[in-house]
């Protein structure tokens, strides 16, 4: 935290003018985004609100070296590559005082749809006011033959229909190009590495779990519908499906069947935030979660995402903002206890 430029003693000042509160402490944030992230998440609203408490945000400039620039408070940073992954762990190692979010190796964990969901397996929630698994999957790794996938399938003893997804996610389109599969044959038209999944119906809806730190925010998306038995054996081939659930039109306010659309119970759901965040070693990412249809409280997480669109978080101006205050006064806290 910056007094005038300099480090401070962590000591917080607050101002009141009218009704904007802010502090006289300046935090700097740091932030390395693509022009897209930048656009949907420094919105005027966010920044504006920010700047009056304290908190100012200044570009990383990819054209020079991140060591001689800042000083940061934290870092935000989603930008794919190797490079960028080397680059920011030998910041991280030259300056532990500044708050990176987050370490790139944990993000890295999230770019494969395998080892993403991993952790929610280990975890076990199958008493939680509730259950929450992962659907039954099966990873086809690049060097397969492709007319070998029927067997595999069928060796696994996964059911129809199936999910087809790119194993690597990448922050590409072509990462998430999906894909739903009525037949186990017509699956070797697609290219590996994928991840196939069982696809679980969930009423057509799908609830978002944003994660900023501690806090949660549960939004409601219109997802793919059930599919019935019936129409699984009238149907053959694999057809590709649109970001269904990524539109920021949202389903909070439809009407909807509450046997579908009520909220996964909050103590499940604080387990479960609690739990991935230890374990994934982050603070900024989404989770999407289905009910299994005709259940009140069996739950399948089918994708975990890095620093999502929080743009589309309601009151993430707020969420954010209370965020980044609270991990600039624990950082001053640790040092004033040592
Ligand atoms: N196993 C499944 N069962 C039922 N529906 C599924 C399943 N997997 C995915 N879907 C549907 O497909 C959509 C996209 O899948 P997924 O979230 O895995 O892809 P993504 O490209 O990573 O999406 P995002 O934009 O959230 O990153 C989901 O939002 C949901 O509507
Ligand atoms: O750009 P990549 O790395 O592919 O990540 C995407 C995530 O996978 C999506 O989950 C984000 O959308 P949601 O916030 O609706 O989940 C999506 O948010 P966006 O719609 O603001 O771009 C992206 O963050
Ligand atoms: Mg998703
Ligand atoms: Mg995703």
């Amino acid at each position: 935290m910056r007094l005038n430029g300099e480090i401070s003693s962590g000591e917080e000042e607050e101002k009141q003018t009218g009704t904007t509160t802010f502090s006289s402490q300046k935090v700097v944030v740091g932030y390395a985004l693509t022009s897209k992230k930048k656009k949907s998440f420094l919105q005027p609203s966010f920044t504006g609100l920010a700047r009056n408490r304290g908190i100012n945000f200044v570009a990383i400039d990819l054209n020079k070296p991140l060591l001689e620039q800042g000083p940061f408070d934290i870092i935000l940073h989603k930008l794919s590559g190797e490079e960028w992954c080397e680059i920011i762990e030998d910041y991280r190692q030259k300056h532990p005082e500044v708050t990176v979010l987050d370490p790139p190796d944990a993000i890295q964990h999230l770019h494969n749809r395998q080892s993403m969901l991993q952790d929610v397996v280990d975890l076990n929630l199958s008493d939680c006011h509730g259950k929450v698994g992962v659907p039954r999957q099966l990873v086809i790794p690049k060097e397969k033959d492709p007319s070998s996938i029927p067997y595999e399938i069928t060796k696994a003893g996964m059911k129809l229909p199936l999910v087809a997804k790119p194993l690597v996610v990448d922050g590409t389109a072509k990462s998430h190009e999906l894909f739903l599969a009525y037949d186990e044959f017509s699956l070797s038209e697609l290219e590996p590495p994928l991840v196939l999944q069982e696809f679980v119906n969930h009423g057509g809806l799908l609830f978002k779990i944003y994660i900023v730190g501690e806090t949660i925010k549960v939004v409601k998306r219109f997802s793919l519908p059930n599919i019935s038995k019936h129409e699984l054996s009238k149907v053959a081939g694999v057809f590709r499906f649109p970001r269904v659930s990524c539109a920021a039109a949202s389903a909070d306010d439809a009407d909807l069947d509450p046997n579908i659309a009520e909220h996964p119970p909050r103590p499940l759901l604080e387990r479960l935030a609690r739990e991935l965040r230890h374990r994934l070693g982050l603070c900024l990412f989404n989770i999407d979660m289905i009910r299994e249809y005709g259940t009140k409280d069996v739950f399948y997480v089918i994708d975990i995402n890095y620093f999502p669109g929080y743009g589309k978080m309601p009151d993430y101006e707020h969420v954010f903002t209370d965020f980044l205050l609270s991990l600039v006064q624990s950082n001053c806290k640790k040092k004033l206890a040592t």
